[in-house]
C-alpha cells in the first residue's frame, strides 16, 4: 500500500478541530460554525483525503498559514496533516473559511442526494482528442479507443493521438496507464481505409509515410516509462494484439478474441511481435498466430502467456478497475524504476526489431498480395 495511503488512512479529525477557536467575521463565522455542526451529522465517512482537506482548511481558517514545525518522516499521521495544512500556503483565513463551508455543504448535498462517493477524486478528461478518450482518475490515466461504430479501427489520426496521449501520460502524475476500447470491440486493428483512395503514383509515399508513423507509434509503447496495462474488453485484431507484448499486464474479458491475420492480408507482423511472441509463447505457437492467422480465445491467449488473466464479461470492468485502483496506489517511482529494469535490457533490441518490421511492411504494402486483400475487404468478399 502506498505510503500516502497509509498515512491518510490513519488520519481522523480530532473533535477539537470541529470547534471554533478564533474570532472571525460575524456572517462567515455563523456559516462556518454551522458547517462544523453539519459536519458532525454526516452519516458516511467522507474518506481520508477529504478529511485531510477539511482539517487543513479548518486550521488555516482558525490559525492562518501553517506555523508548526514539520513533523519527522516517520510520524505519518502528523506529517500528512501538516502537509495538507502547509499546502494551503498563504490562503487567507476568510477564503479558508469559505472553502471549508463550501466543502461541507457539498458533502451534505451529495449525501442527501444519496450520491456520497468515497473520497476518490473525480475523473478528469484530457482535451484535444477526437478518436480516443483520455481520462485520469485514481492515479490511472486511461486511453480509450473511441470509434465504436468502426469497431475502434485505428486510422491515421488515432495513431497520432495515441502517440501524443502516451507521451503525456508518461509525464503526468498518474502511476499507471491503461489502454482499452469503447464498446463491443477492443479494436479491429489498422483501419484499412488508411490504404484506400491512394492514387497509383502516391503508393510509394503512402507506404513510406505509413512506415514512419508505425515506427513512431510502436516506439511510444517501447519507451513508455510507467506500467502500461491493456484492458481488453472485446475482440482484438492485428496491431492491437501484437502491442500486447509491449504491455506490462493484459487483462481480458472472456468475450475477447485475439487475431493477427497478417498473411491473410498479404502483410507481415509488427509491434515487435516477430521477436516478442516467440519469447512469450514459444516459436511453434507464435507461428500459428503470426503465420497462419490462428484466432485465439481469451482462455487460449492466457494459456499461451499473452494474457495475464481472464475475467467473466459480466464482472470484467468492476473486477479489473478495482484491482487497478489498488495497484495505482503503490509507490509510483518504485513501479516506474522496476518496470524500466524489467524492460531495459531489451529496449535496444526492441527498437531494432521495430525498425526491421516497419521496413518489411513498407514493401508488403506495395505488394499485389496486400493490395488484393484490401480490395477484397472493401468488396466485402473476405470478412475475416
Ligand atoms: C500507419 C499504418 C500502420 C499499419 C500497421 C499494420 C497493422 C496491421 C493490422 O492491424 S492488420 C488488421 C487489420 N484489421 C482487419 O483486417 C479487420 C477488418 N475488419 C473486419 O474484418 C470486420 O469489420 C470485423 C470482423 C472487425 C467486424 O465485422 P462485423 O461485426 O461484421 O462488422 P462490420 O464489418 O460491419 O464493421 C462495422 C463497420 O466498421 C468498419 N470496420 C471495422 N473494422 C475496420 C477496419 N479495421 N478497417 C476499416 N473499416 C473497418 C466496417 O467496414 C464497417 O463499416 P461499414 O459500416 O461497412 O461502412
Amino acid at each position: 500500500m502506498a505510503l500516502e495511503t497509509r498515512q491518510a488512512q490513519a488520519v481522523c479529525i480530532p473533535a477539537v478541530h470541529l470547534h471554533m477557536t478564533t474570532a472571525t467575521m460575524q456572517v462567515s463565522q455563523k456559516d462556518f460554525e454551522k458547517a462544523q455542526e453539519q459536519l458532525k451529522l454526516l452519516k458516511k465517512d467522507p474518506g481520508n483525503e477529504t478529511k485531510l482537506k477539511l482539517y487543513a482548511l479548518f486550521k488555516q481558517a482558525t490559525e492562518g498559514p501553517c506555523n508548526s514545525p514539520k513533523p519527522g518522516m516517520l510520524d505519518f499521521v502528523k506529517k500528512a496533516k501538516w502537509d495538507a495544512w502547509n499546502s494551503l500556503g498563504n490562503l487567507s483565513q476568510d477564503n479558508a473559511r469559505q472553502k471549508y463551508t463550501e466543502l461541507v455543504s457539498s458533502l451534505i448535498s451529495a449525501e442527501s442526494a444519496g450520491q456520497t462517493k468515497d473520497a476518490s477524486p473525480e475523473e478528469s478528461r484530457h482535451g484535444g482528442y477526437e478518436t480516443i478518450i483520455v481520462t485520469t482518475k485514481n492515479n490511472i490515466t486511461k486511453i480509450m479507443f473511441n470509434r465504436p461504430e468502426r469497431k475502434n479501427a485505428i486510422n491515421h489520426q488515432m495513431y497520432r493521438e495515441i502517440i501524443k496521449a502516451l507521451h503525456e501520460a508518461g509525464k503526468d502524475d498518474s502511476t499507471i496507464a491503461v489502454i482499452t476500447g469503447n464498446g463491443e470491440y477492443y479494436t479491429s486493428g489498422n483501419d484499412l481505409n488508411n490504404f484506400a483512395n491512394v492514387k497509383p503514383n502516391e503508393m510509394e509515399k503512402m507506404a513510406k509515410d505509413g512506415a514512419v508513423l508505425l515506427k513512431e507509434f510502436v516506439s511510444s509503447f517501447i519507451d513508455f516509462p510507467k506500467p502500461l496495462i491493456a484492458v481488453v474488453n472485446g475482440p482484438a485484431i492485428g496491431i492491437s494484439v501484437t502491442l500486447l507484448g509491449l504491455c506490462d499486464i493484459v487483462y481480458a474479458s472472456d468475450r475477447a478474441t485475439f487475431h493477427t491475420p497478417f498473411s491473410q492480408l498479404g502483410q507481415s507482423p509488427e509491434g515487435c511481435s516477430s521477436y516478442l511472441f516467440p519469447k512469450i509463447m514459444g516459436l511453434a505457437k507464435a507461428n500459428e498466430m503470426l503465420l497462419f492467422n490462428k484466432k485465439l480465445t481469451a482462455a487460449q491467449a492466457c494459456a499461451w502467456g499473452l494474457v495475464t488473466e481472464v475475467f467473466p464479461d459480466g464482472t470484467f470492468q468492476k473486477e479489473v478497475w478495482e484491482r487497478l485502483k489498488a495497484y495505482a496506489s503503490l509507490p509510483k517511482n518504485s513501479l516506474a524504476v522496476s518496470k524500466q529494469l524489467l524492460r531495459s535490457m531489451e529496449k535496444e533490441k526492441l527498437h531494432a526489431v521495430n525498425s526491421k518490421e516497419c521496413e518489411v511492411l513498407k514493401e508488403r504494402w506495395l505488394s499485389d498480395e496486400c493490395l488484393n486483400a484490401i480490395v477484397s475487404f472493401f468488396q466485402r468478399k473476405s470478412k475475416l
